[in-house]
């Protein structure tokens, strides 16, 4: 029963992974070794027929903030953010494809010749195919997350579910890295994660999905088969819906 619905929850998923994650081992970059294991992990989602698009963040490469802060214009620094996520979806295409999944990337920003321009109507169609759809470059504006990206991209190809992979195992009352006594929430309403400036995704994220009624769970991508148990209706991390 490899592509029975019984196996599985969610139909099509919008999949956020932070920039940072694919750091491993390395100092910089990219390790290999998350790659393929991220690989694996996805290729299971499309083993038992479920449809995945993916963000990847830029963390690992640039960030405009933190360029901001070290003297570049903003907007400069944005643009070589949203840059650094089209070299991430390189790389995992580049793995997803040598572990045989069929993988697109579509770009906000018209890269002709590298990757193909987002196209909503291309991408669900993508999806329905079984191919992996990896979104890159954000939403194309500066001022903007991937986090905010991956709400966007999952509203409008209309996925079940937006997945954000994290260090953390979920949203917890304070950052956990800081606050040892912060505790861990099962469930979490829109406007509970608003009021209570709860940081584990940016705020403009949290509101484009309480308006479109888009649920959100936030998990840990390290915990090995979370992933998988979470598609099939398992219940890893934090629901915010
Ligand atoms: N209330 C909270 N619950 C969980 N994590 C939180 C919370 N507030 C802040 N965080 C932090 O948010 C991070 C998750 O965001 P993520 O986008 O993956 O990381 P990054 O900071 O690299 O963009 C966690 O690693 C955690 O340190
Ligand atoms: O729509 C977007 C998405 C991203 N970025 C830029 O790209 C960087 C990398 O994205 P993000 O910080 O969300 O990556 P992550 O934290 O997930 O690794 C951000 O810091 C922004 O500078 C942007 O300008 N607009």
């Amino acid at each position: 029963m490899a592509t029975g619905t019984a196996e599985k929850k969610y139909k099509r998923i919008l999949l956020k992974l932070s920039g940072e994650a694919l750091t491993g081992a390395e100092k910089f970059g990219i390790d290999p070794k998350v790659l393929d294991r991220m690989a694996l992990e996805i290729g299971q989602l499309v083993g038992i027929g479920v449809q995945v698009g993916l963000v990847v963040g830029g963390g690992n490469l640039f960030r405009g903030a933190a360029l901001q802060a070290a003297g570049l214009d903003r907007v400069t620094g944005d643009h070589m953010g949203m840059l650094a996520t089209v070299m991430n979806a390189l790389a995992l295409r580049d793995a997803l494809e040598r572990s045989n999944i069929a993988t697109q990337v579509m770009s906000s920003i018209p890269m002709s010749g590298v990757v193909d321009h987002y196209d909503r109507r291309k991408a669900i169609r993508a999806l329905g195919n079984g191919d992996v759809v990896i979104f890159s470059a954000g939403t194309g504006n500066p001022f903007f997350t991937t986090d905010s990206s991956a709400c966007l991209r999952g509203i409008e190809v209309e996925a079940d579910l937006v997945l954000k992979a994290t260090k953390v195992d979920g949203v917890y009352s304070a950052d956990p890295f800081k606050d040892p006594d912060a505790v861990k929430y099962e469930r979490l309403s829109y406007d509970e994660v608003l009021d209570k400036k709860l940081e584990v995704m940016d705020l403009t994220a949290i509101c484009l999905c309480r308006d479109h009624n888009m649920p959100v769970r936030v998990f840990e991508m390290e915990k090995p088969g979370a992933l998988l148990n979470i598609v099939r209706g398992g219940q890893d991390g934090t629901l915010i819906e």
